[in-house]
């Protein structure tokens, strides 16, 4: 499946000029509030209609204005969740889902109602009404209906913003599933949560004033230093890889990443389970040489692939770590008093409390 959206768009003093085409699972639209997430989605589902743009999901034309082509929202085959549930509140659990499926095509592919009911975990709340469902559980029942009118795409629009945080720790696994599980079905996913977009995005576009600014796959995204200004120098980090090896009875789980194993504290999976880890930058410190009589678990030998200054007084550091990437921010004037280089080997060290059973996704 590929999505290629490309769109101008003028709302009074905001021009909104983003281009990006993604492949199969999740492509998620991440910018701050206002840089224009909510103006692509409009455009994508038919609620906006652009200057200029084409839009097309697997091949099939929603949207080419070159063309004269704008089919109607209802035309589209798309399924939307929004950051509130929006359920019909006089109608029970399973009467919603039965709402969904009253929209599906004649003829489309889709799955079965019970497929999504087991997916979403939703069998025992079928009778209830939407007033006594929790935030979290609002929003399975949402994506289930939205699941069963058998759309082409799912748009989600910020679906876990209202959930307080264990909440969206609870449903973040339904959409790993969803986005694992064999219906395929491509996501276009827009956040201002960059820890949602580490768990969940296959594929990454950052927007930021109506721009886009960057996109590409993920784990390339994340661990560019050129990023660290755009997300945030709180909030850059890469993504790896990590499959569980074992837990010991102190409550440390060994994971194997490609340059070697790491222990973490709070892992919640199966040996053998592939994960994906999310370290931030901010978290990552370098030594040029093995550090002995340290406390932290985690030393990893790197090679520096990329030093990117800021304006202000840090450095973000990409790393090579076997064949994952890692990034680190450092200060400038620690760059210049270790003198690192590109090429440079050295060695990366994070505590095991960094990374933070939320920042574990699969
Ligand atoms: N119909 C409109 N008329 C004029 N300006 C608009 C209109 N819709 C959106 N805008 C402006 O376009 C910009 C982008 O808005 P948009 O809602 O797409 O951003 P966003 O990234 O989704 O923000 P948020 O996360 O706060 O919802 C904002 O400056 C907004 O005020």
């Amino acid at each position: 499946m590929t999505l290629s959206v490309h769109l101008r768009h003028r709302h009074g003093d905001f021009t909104l000029d983003v281009a990006f085409d993604s492949g199969p699972g999740i492509t998620a639209l991440f910018g701050r509030s206002g840089a224009g997430k909510t103006s692509v989605i409009n455009a994508v589902s038919g609620l906006l209609h652009p200057d200029e743009g084409r839009v097309a999901v697997d091949g099939d034309t929603l949207l080419d204005t070159a063309r004269g082509i704008d089919l109607p929202p209802h035309r589209r085959r798309l399924g939307y969740v929004f950051q509130d549930a929006r359920l019909f509140p006089h109608l029970d659990v399973a009467r919603n889902l039965d709402f969904g499926a009253r929209y599906a095509p004649p003829g489309a592919k889709g799955p079965a109602r019970g497929d999504v009911i087991d997916l979403l975990g939703l069998s025992g709340l079928m009778a209830r009404a939407p007033a006594t469902l929790s935030g979290g559980e609002k929003q399975r029942v949402a994506i289930g209906r939205a699941l069963l009118s058998r759309p082409a795409m799912l748009l989600m629009d910020e679906p876990l913003a209202s959930l307080d945080a264990p909440r969206k720790q609870d449903i973040l696994p339904y959409l790993e599933r969803l986005r694992d599980g064999p219906l395929g079905l491509p996501i276009l996913y827009v956040s201002h949560a960059l820890d949602e977009v580490a768990r969940l995005a296959d594929h990454l576009v950052v927007i930021q004033e109506g721009r886009m600014r960057m996109q590409g796959l993920l784990y390339d995204v994340l661990s560019d230093p050129a990023a660290v200004p755009l997300l945030g120098v709180r909030e850059a980090g890469a993504v790896i890889a990590a499959t569980v090896v074992a837990h010991a009875d102190d409550g440390l789980s060994t994971l194997s990443i490609s340059a070697g194993h790491l222990e973490l504290p709070g892992v919640q999976a199966a040996p053998g389970t592939r994960l994906r880890l999310r370290i931030l930058a901010q978290d990552v410190i370098l030594s040029r040489d093995r550090p002995a009589g340290l406390s932290s678990r985690n030393i990893l030998p790197v090679a520096i692939a990329a030093i990117h200054s800021g304006d202000g007084p840090g450095a973000a550091i990409a790393l090579r770590a076997g064949s994952d990437r890692l990034l680190a921010r450092v200060t400038s004037r620690a760059v210049t008093d270790l003198g690192l280089r590109v090429g440079m080997e050295c060695f990366a060290i994070f505590k095991a409390t960094t990374v933070a059973p939320g920042s574990i996704g699969r």
